[in-house]
């Protein structure tokens, strides 16, 4: 089983993505970036690619990741730690296991050098 359909599915990833934005702009060491970013917008290619990396079906048409994020000046590796952690307790609030958020996060660290364009 994915680790997609394990969460729960559409339902699931819906959910994680609403919380997940909620943490991220309330953060204060990267809300910053997301000042004046169309959040509906920025929420749905976050669900799809979300959904890819969980290993559901793959509706993802948004930029790669490098393309996605080189404007962004300044961002660093305390950046990329920070959204790791917010999505990790998202998961955690959802009732999923240390296991599987382990393997998240390891997924969204695989795409750190691409983030950071480095
Ligand atoms: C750690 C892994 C990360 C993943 C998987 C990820 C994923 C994404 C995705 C899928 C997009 C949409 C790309 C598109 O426009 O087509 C995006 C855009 C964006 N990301 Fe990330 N992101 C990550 C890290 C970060 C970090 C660390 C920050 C800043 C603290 C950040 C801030 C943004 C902003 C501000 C946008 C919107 C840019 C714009 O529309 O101008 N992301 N991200």
């Amino acid at each position: 089983m994915s680790l997609y359909e394990k969460l729960g599915g559409d339902a699931a990833v819906d959910a994680a993505v609403d919380i997940f934005y909620r943490k991220v702009l309330m953060d204060d060491r990267i809300n910053q970036y997301f000042d004046g970013v169309d959040m509906a917008g920025q929420s749905q290619k976050q669900k799809a690619f979300l959904t890819m990396v969980l290993g559901g079906p793959n509706s993802y048409t948004g930029k790669d990741m490098r393309e996605g994020h080189k404007h962004l000046t300044g961002l660093n590796d305390t950046h990329v730690d920070a959204v790791i952690e917010l999505l990790g307790e998202t998961l955690k609030e959802l009732g999923v296991g240390d296991e599987d958020i382990g393997e998240v996060a390891a997924l969204a660290n695989s795409v750190r050098d691409d983030v950071l364009n480095r």
